[in-house]
């Protein structure tokens, strides 16, 4: 995940390559590996580079033998594990690194918010180096101050604009980053995991800054662990698996091969575009305090990739502080778009579970079983409400927000939607010569 952005132009030879190439095509990668020299000891590396004895590394491959074909105007989706070579391949790309054999082309003004940990300088105020990152990119002076204030706008970072960037949080940064990449009107955009980082207004006002970029013609690359959002984006993706290209096609095709990899072997791992837990809201009275939330998988196993119609249980692991009168334990399943799927707990039942005599020290588990997982492939998440209904209205004891992110594959791709529905069907055809033919079909 990135932790830094930065704006930086393409490299001088891949825009000549591409200024020559004059194609359809914004990106060409043409057989693209990359290979870095591991060494066990900084000593080592500064011996290598004096020459001195033998060399001393290990090769490494990043990325073996990679083709990429990305006609302009297309938005292409990069996804794959941790350490597959997603941002490798894009730090090819944008130039900021040069490929061991292989070649790329780009054809166009490219901007890239990637992990760098170099874009801007930590010294400078948000506003100087907007300066800085737009002279970089070919702008002149008089382009710079039209486009200032749209980027000082949009990045809504108020008066920490005069601040120096070290002083910014990730989030601060990624909007200043993304608010200067997409401003100065490029050809093609690479975004690294960027909207990991920050709140849901700005990720959203960045997913539809992306979709007016790509409505205008431009081309995007987007390297993402988010599937909701690489499936609502992209049309084409590729997907990246121990630095090779081993699939790409449409967005849903490719997404669900990804799962279902993920999935035969145990959820080890899928990585998860960083939504869960932390930055999201909780709040609560503390009197019991939730010290996990899992999700167990059929064979009692904590999995994060369910298919339809499997078993799926939320187990919540609590301990108790200060005395409650009545606790009770809900859970909210959401769609990755914010869409509520179904809240329950243990009160709303024909049996209602009581607890009541909870003493602080007390520790335990909570856990709502789901016999057959009625939803359809897709990304959801978690909220987690205990509430204590001991007064009036309810009182929050501990409500947090987007505590688990999972994924919903659907291996019998029969239906399509949010959710699974049993159902019959039923044809009566009234042929022309008078002859009644019934037809039925059960789930
Ligand atoms: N400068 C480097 N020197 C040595 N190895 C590197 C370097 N940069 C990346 N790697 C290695 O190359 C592999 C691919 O890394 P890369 O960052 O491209 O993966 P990724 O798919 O973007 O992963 P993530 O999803 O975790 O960001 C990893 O094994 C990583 O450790």
């Amino acid at each position: 995940m990135s932790e830094t952005s930065s704006a930086v132009p393409a490299n001088a030879s891949s825009a000549a390559a591409a200024s020559r190439s004059g194609s359809e095509q914004a990106i060409v990668a043409d057989g693209v590996s990359k290979c870095y020299r591991l060494y066990q000891k900084p000593m080592h590396r500064l011996l290598d580079s004096l020459h001195i004895g033998g060399p001393r590394y290990r090769e490494f491959w990043a990325l073996r033998e990679v083709y990429l074909d990305v006609r302009k105007g297309a938005t292409v989706g990069v996804i794959g594990e941790n350490g597959a070579g997603k941002s490798t391949l894009l730090k090819l790309l944008s130039g900021v690194s040069s490929p061991t054999t292989g070649s790329v082309q780009v054809n166009g003004r490219v901007t890239s918010l990637i992990e760098l940990g170099a874009g801007f300088h930590p010294e400078f105020s948000g506003i100087e180096n907007i300066g800085l990152a737009c002279s970089i990119l070919g702008m002149l002076p008089d382009e710079i101050a039209e486009k200032t204030p749209q980027i000082v706008e949009f990045s809504e970072l108020g008066d920490f604009i005069h601040r120096p960037v070290k002083d910014y949080s990730s989030g601060m940064y990624v909007r200043l980053g993304f608010a200067v990449a997409t401003c100065v009107e490029p050809d093609i955009l690479l975004v690294d995991e960027a909207l990991s980082v920050g709140d849901e207004h700005f990720r959203g006002k960045c997913m539809r800054r992306l979709n007016e970029f790509a409505e205008g013609g431009g081309t995007t690359l987007f390297v993402s662990h988010d599937l909701g959002a690489v499936k609502q984006m992209c049309e084409h993706v590729v997907l990246v698996h121990e630095g090779r290209v081993v699939e790409q096609g449409p967005a849903e095709r490719v997404a669900d091969a990804y799962l279902k990899r993920v999935k035969m072997r145990g959820n080890d791992g899928l990585s998860f575009a960083a939504r869960a837990g932390g930055d999201y809201p909780q709040w609560g009275s503390g009197e019991i305090a939730v010290e996990s939330v899992e999700l167990i998988g059929p064979g009692g196993q904590a999995a994060r990739v369910f298919s339809s119609g499997e078993q799926f249980t939320v187990q919540t692991r609590y301990r108790v502080q200060g005395a409650v009168r009545e606790p009770v334990f809900g859970v909210g399943i959401y769609r990755s778009d914010g869409t509520y799927v179904n809240g329950s707990n243990h009160e709303w039942r024909a049996q209602p579970i009581q607890l009541t005599g909870l003493e602080p020290g007390e520790t335990g588990t909570v856990e709502m079983i789901v016999g057959s997982l009625p939803l359809l492939q897709g990304e959801y998440y978690i909220s987690t409400f205990l509430y204590d209904h001991g007064h009036p209205t309810p009182v929050a004891i501990d409500h947090r927000e987007r505590v688990v992110v999972f994924q919903v594959v659907d291996e019998l791709h029969r239906q399509h939607g949010m959710v699974t529905l049993e159902s019959d069907w039923r044809v009566r055809r009234e042929l022309a010569g008078g002859e009644v033919c019934e037809l039925e079909s059960q789930s």
